[in-house]
């Protein structure tokens, strides 16, 4: 999800930061889990989240990059597969195959964790942000069956990234009388380059723009939202869109 507000501009997503490597020593093995460990494929992705917001105390980058494994599914498990990375601490990704390698990144969570203190962790400043008028991005990558639906949309027992963002978003309105707030909701999905609106099943390959003001999609709906149960209502309405796309 993409929240895009105020006058200060959008560091480019190029400028993400990167993991970086990191020498054995450098790594306070207490902080292990132990309960983790085994070998196969990837059954991790990334949130990246990007603000304008400049807290020194709280944010050491403007760009951070989060790792969040998710456990074994049951087949998995019945299939013999085994995890080939685990979560080192609070920050570290190590190879079981191979304890020397491991990667830093800004955080990385173990497969027990939350998609709530996933959140509160790492999107929602970027949410407290935009609702003061700093742009900011939150996106999640990984490969197929990594976890990225369960991380931003999530489902009734746990609420992904994006309904904790809108619910968070429509209570700093209700705290804050004293302000005026637009909220508008636009749905898109890039699909082998290709820009589709979600909102607007005729508003297919749309052309991405660069004027003064930022970039934009040119043409795209957008909803002015009231309510989360608006807003969510028209995220529902597009995943109908992507079906029948992809149908
Ligand atoms: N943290 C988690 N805890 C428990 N189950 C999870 C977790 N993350 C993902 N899953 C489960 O793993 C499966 C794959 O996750 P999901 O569909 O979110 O992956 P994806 O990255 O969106 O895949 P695709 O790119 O193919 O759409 C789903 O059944 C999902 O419920």
């Amino acid at each position: 999800m993409a929240s895009k507000q105020g006058s200060k501009s959008k560091k480019s997503a190029n400028s993400a930061s990167s993991s970086k490597q990191v020498p054995e020593t450098s790594v306070d093995r207490q902080t292990s889990p132990a309960s983790w460990s085994g070998k196969s494929k990837s059954h991790q992705q990334y949130v990246y989240s990007e603000s304008a917001t400049v807290d020194a105390d709280k944010l050491k980058e403007n760009v951070t990059v989060t790792v969040r494994f998710r456990p074994l599914s049951p087949k998995e498990i019945r299939q013999g597969e085994e995890v080939a990375w685990y979560a080192d601490g609070e920050t570290v990704v190590r190879s079981e195959h191979n304890p020397s390698t491991a990667y830093a990144y800004d955080r990385v969570f173990g497969p027990t964790t939350t998609t709530r203190h996933v959140y509160d962790v790492a999107a929602q400043h970027v949410i407290n942000g935009a609702m003061e008028g700093v742009n900011g991005t939150i996106f999640a990558y990984g490969v197929t069956s990594s976890g990225k639906t369960h991380t931003m949309h999530g489902d009734q027992r746990s609420p992904g990234i994006i309904p904790l963002a809108v619910k968070d978003a429509f209570s700093i309105i209700q705290e804050t009388p004293s302000r005026e707030f637009l909220l508008r909701v636009s749905y898109i999905e890039i699909y082998n380059e290709v820009v589709n609106d979600l909102l607007n099943p005729a508003g297919q390959n749309l052309r991405i723009r660069e004027d003064r003001q930022g970039i934009f999609v040119e043409g795209v709906k957008e909803e002015v939202v009231l309510s989360p149960a608006h807003a969510l209502s028209l995220i529902a309405a597009g995943e109908g869109i992507v079906k029948l796309i992809f149908v």
